[in-house]
């Protein structure tokens, strides 16, 4: 009889690992009482003497013994992104004996760098378990090396110390295996920083928790059948091709059993093997950051847990939408002739007669469609998509085209933002008042920087060049008030657009690059500066990186030469209009 195998969790293969290596000494097996580190195997198997637990690709990585919890190592994890930083306690020892130890679950910031630069030769932990860090394990890792680079003499290890939800239990794991791979010498704890990135790290940062209109999104229909979700999720779809250019998948529950879930029945365990296959495939699509709507009846919670799980896993948002109308209702529509059927008894199982829907409690929004037209019953479900930044489609009752009334007194604020407000917004600033437009206001400000430094030198001699003076200019940071204030808000990279959409998601519609900005008002034509503002509104197209203004701070009078030129004409193409 070959030994049967199991994948474990993401969780139990982190724990694995560091059982293995020692890293978890003296604990060296699962389920020693009162440790977190635990091991569930599957009931078909918890009766076996022995398991071999296997990686997702199903190598044997150890043979447990199920009893004891006991583990054999057959082979060491050899597969992810930056496996060689995975070492063991022994190979640090080996390796980086002496230097201080510094546990890291999170980008290091401009203060922390700071703290760390006096310290003589560091290892950087980076605890990159499952539910641990902040980041994700790649990005963490990757950022973590970025900042080895800006001080004197640091190593970087990546240790996959997982969570197990007792935060208390974990802490003092994490203190023990820390101190493990320390083996005695000095351990320094990061005192809390201000959250100011350099250039380089945030930009990693920003590729890794992409601004919410950016993100994988997985919006996922639940109710009866005939409660409208099709008809709803169709009408969605048809609403994100028209206005959006994200790429959409419809996983309707009818479609996906004649295809991926063919064959499947309606037993609870099929129902719940097709919601998991509807979940991977949705979350694999919201991992390259598509949009999959999803439609199946879904009837179990815990089923639905999963793939919220799954899609969070895979760095997608998951929104879920309770098609909420009753069953008398759908019994009524029985528009496939179903609920007949099913109470004559001729369909066993039938979801609301024979077999029982769990009502979410965790849904973004609850749609009755009851008496309601299908255009009305959408709006409650693009209102909640809008308020959570998501998405942002019109409403029946908002036309696109609004008609902008040019009529408003106030001025048109215009408000420039790079990192730190000292060379390429106020370059931009001051270039665009340079040009005199009546009835537009420029400002800047700075996604990271401090505030009231003078601009930078170089870029204070380009203004100089130019007949402009740069000299009472003080810098200041971009905050929620200045991006609610401006009517149209222009960024000098992407990554500063994606930084103010994080925390103001509602300005999806005002805030562009530069350079995607100079694209979007020539394919617009000559416009009254108000005109141009709604009409850039309507736009969709994403930034493009290559349209970014680099940033020349550091790099000397040629790179502000350069992007001075750049910035002007970008501005004056965009202003032009
Ligand atoms: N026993 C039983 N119970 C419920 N539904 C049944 C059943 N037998 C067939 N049908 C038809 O299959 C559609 C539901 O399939 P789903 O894949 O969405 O169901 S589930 O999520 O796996 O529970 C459902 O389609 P919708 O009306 O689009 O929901 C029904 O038309
Ligand atoms: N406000 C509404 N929203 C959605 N569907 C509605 C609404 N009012 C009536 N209906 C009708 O209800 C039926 C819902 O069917 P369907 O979308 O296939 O449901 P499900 O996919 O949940 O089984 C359709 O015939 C649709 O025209």
């Amino acid at each position: 009889m070959p030994v049967p195998q199991h994948c474990p969790t993401p969780r139990e293969l982190d724990d694995l690992e560091l059982l293995t290596t020692g890293a978890l000494a003296p604990t060296t097996r699962f389920g020693e009482p009162g440790s977190p580190v635990t091991l569930t195997l599957p009931s078909d198997i918890a009766g076996e003497e022995v398991v071999e637990l296997v990686d997702p690709e199903g190598l044997p990585l150890a043979r447990l013994t199920t009893a004891t919890g006991e583990v054999e190592v057959l082979t060491h994890h050899q597969y992810g992104a930056f496996r060689r930083l995975h070492l063991s306690p022994a190979q640090v020892r080996e390796h980086h004996a002496g230097r201080t130890f510094v546990p890291v679950v999170d980008a290091l910031d401009t203060t922390q760098l700071d703290e760390l630069r006096g310290l003589g030769p560091l290892v950087l932990l980076a605890l990159t378990g499952h539910g641990t860090a902040e980041l994700t394990p790649t990005a963490l890792l990757r950022a973590s090396l970025a900042a080895a680079v800006q001080l004197p003499d640091a190593a970087v290890v990546a240790v996959p110390l997982a969570a197990h939800d007792d935060p208390e239990a974990d802490h003092e794991l994490g203190v023990r295996v820390v101190a493990t791979y320390a083996a005695g010498d000095p351990v320094h704890a990061l005192t809390e920083g201000t959250g100011e990135l350099g250039p380089e790290i945030a930009a990693i940062v920003d590729a890794d928790r992409p601004a919410p209109d950016e993100q994988g999104l997985v919006l996922f229909f639940t109710g009866l059948s005939g409660s409208g979700k099709s008809t709803l999720a169709r009408a969605l779809m048809d609403r994100i091709l028209e206005e959006t250019d994200r790429p959409v998948t419809s996983l309707d529950g009818d479609v996906v059993r004649r295809h991926l879930s063919k064959g499947l029945t309606f037993s609870k365990e099929d129902r719940e093997t097709n919601i998991r296959r509807i979940g991977w495939v949705a979350a694999e699509i919201s991992r390259h950051r598509g949009l999959a709507v999803c439609s199946p009846i879904a009837p179990f919670a815990e089923t639905r847990a999963q793939v919220r799980q799954m899609v969070d896993d895979a760095g997608g948002a998951f929104f879920l939408v309770h098609v909420a109308t009753p069953l008398e209702e759908c019994e009524r529509r029985d528009r496939k002739g179903l609920y007949a059927k099913a109470r004559a008894g001729e369909i066993p199982e039938f979801t609301g007669i024979s077999s029982p829907y769990e009502e979410p409690d965790d849904a973004s929004v609850r749609v009755d469609t009851t008496g309601r037209t299908i255009e009305d019953a959408l709006d409650d479900v693009i209102v909640a998509l809008r308020e959570e930044g998501y998405l942002d489609l019109t409403t029946a009752d908002e036309p696109a085209d609004e008609p902008v009334t040019a009529e408003s007194e106030s001025p048109l604020k215009v408000l420039f933002v790079c990192t730190a407000n000292i060379c390429r917004s106020p370059y931009m600033e001051r270039i665009a008042r340079s040009l005199d437009l009546p009835g537009v206001e420029f400002t800047s400000a700075g996604t990271h920087g401090f505030d009231a430094a003078p601009m930078d030198t170089p870029m204070a001699s380009r203004l100089a060049d130019r007949g402009l003076d740069g000299s009472d200019f003080r810098s200041r940071r971009v905050t929620s008030r200045l991006i609610a204030d401006a009517d149209l808000v222009l960024t000098a990279e992407a990554g500063h657009r994606s930084t103010i959409l994080e925390e103001n998601p509602e300005a999806v519609r005002k805030v562009f690059t530069l350079g995607q900005a100079a694209r979007l008002v020539e394919e617009q034509g000559s416009l009254a500066p108000r005109d141009l503002v709604a009409a850039l509104a309507e736009r969709r197209t994403a930034p493009d990186p290559a349209d970014d203004v680099a940033d020349p701070y550091g790099r000397g009078d040629e790179a502000a030469a350069r992007a001075a030129v750049e910035i002007e004409s970008l501005v004056k193409r965009v202003l032009g209009h």
